[in-house]
């Protein structure tokens, strides 16, 4: 496959600093590498501009730089577009705010080719706050209330060519919802897999139905993976660790069977804050679980044979 990694050094989206450095730690925890040995063709094509900051001002006092990131995802969301033409695209962050560009461009250049786009969104948090709801004013908490539509974006963040439709956005992993967010996931219809869920059921035939769907809509499908979806044990570098998330091998065996749908298309790898690694454990990590999304595998084969029914 055509990969194409795009650096997006965000990290006024977060409440602390750190993150512009993520780019850097994936880079140097070989991902082109790693997804070279896999076979596939890598292009490093750098780092996203923002487009030019203008003043905003906004009601809600907390928000944090708002023309800052409403700038971000202007030239995040151009990017977007533009790269996803002919290639799968891997968004390098910086804080989860950059997916309100890269949601936003790849929902246009799906709409251009008549295909549907789902999006999976791998997170102890679900993103969805608006303008106006967010209490901390860090602008991580809004990105995919703003891809899928919610109101109060107009005038703030850059117009909105395509939404994506909640209904076709997946939330696996929650752990932490702010009251506001879960009105507001219920109300647009966003299907979502907290903790207990996974727990109960197990994660894979909650994904495999996420999965049946896209398959059955001929979809496309975006990944976005935020570092605090994994548990604060095996990923420490991540500002907003919540206790109770994925294990490696959850985490992994999601990834292996987004590989075998053959369904993704492009990928955000999120929130990582080399600053508060331990010496490049939770970026190594990802480049491993980016790995296994691109086709690596313990064995050459499935270990298990089945039939389909287990
Ligand atoms: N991308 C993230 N880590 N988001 C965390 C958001 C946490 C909380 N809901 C807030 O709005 O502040
Ligand atoms: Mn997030
Ligand atoms: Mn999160």
């Amino acid at each position: 496959m055509d990969c194409k990694i795009l650096g997006a050094p965000v990290q006024d989206g977060a409440g602390r600093m750190g993150c512009e450095m993520g780019p850097s730690a994936l880079r140097t925890a070989g991902l082109a590498g790693a997804l070279r040995e896999l076979g596939h063709r890598v292009a490093d094509l750098g780092t996203i501009l923002p487009a030019t900051v203008r003043p905003l001002a906004h009601g809600n006092l907390a928000l944090k730089a708002l023309p800052e990131i409403s700038a971000w995802t202007a030239g995040i969301a151009e990017a977007a577009y533009d790269v996803s033409a002919d290639a799968m695209p891997i968004f390098l962050g910086g804080d989860h705010s950059i997916s309100a560009g890269t949601v936003s461009g790849l929902a246009r250049r799906a709409a251009e080719a008549g295909r549907p786009l789902f999006v999976l969104w791998l997170d102890a948090h679900p993103d969805f706050h608006t303008l106006d709801t967010t209490a901390s004013g860090n602008l991580h908490g809004v990105p995919l209330a703003y891809a899928s539509g919610q109101p109060g974006f107009g005038g703030y963040f850059p117009d909105l060519p395509v939404a994506v439709d909640p209904k076709r956005i997946c939330a696996m992993g929650l752990r932490s919802v702010d009251p506001a967010e879960r009105e507001a996931l219920n109300q647009a219809g966003v299907t979502v897999h907290d903790m207990r869920a996974i727990d109960e059921h197990g994660i894979a035939p909650l994904l495999r139905a996420f999965l049946a769907r896209v398959a059955a809509q001929d979809g496309l499908l975006h990944v976005s993976l935020d570092v605090d979806f994994l548990d604060p044990s095996i990923a420490p570098a991540v500002g907003t660790t919540v206790p109770g998330g994925a294990t490696l091998r959850e985490a992994h065996l999601v990834m292996e069977m987004l590989s075998d749908s053959g369904l993704v298309s492009s990928l955000d790898l999120v929130e990582l804050n080399p600053f508060l690694d331990e010496r490049g454990r939770t970026a190594t990590l990802m480049v491993d679980l980016t790995a296994s999304l691109m086709g690596r595998r313990i064995m050459d084969r499935p270990t298990l044979s089945h039939s389909g029914s287990f």
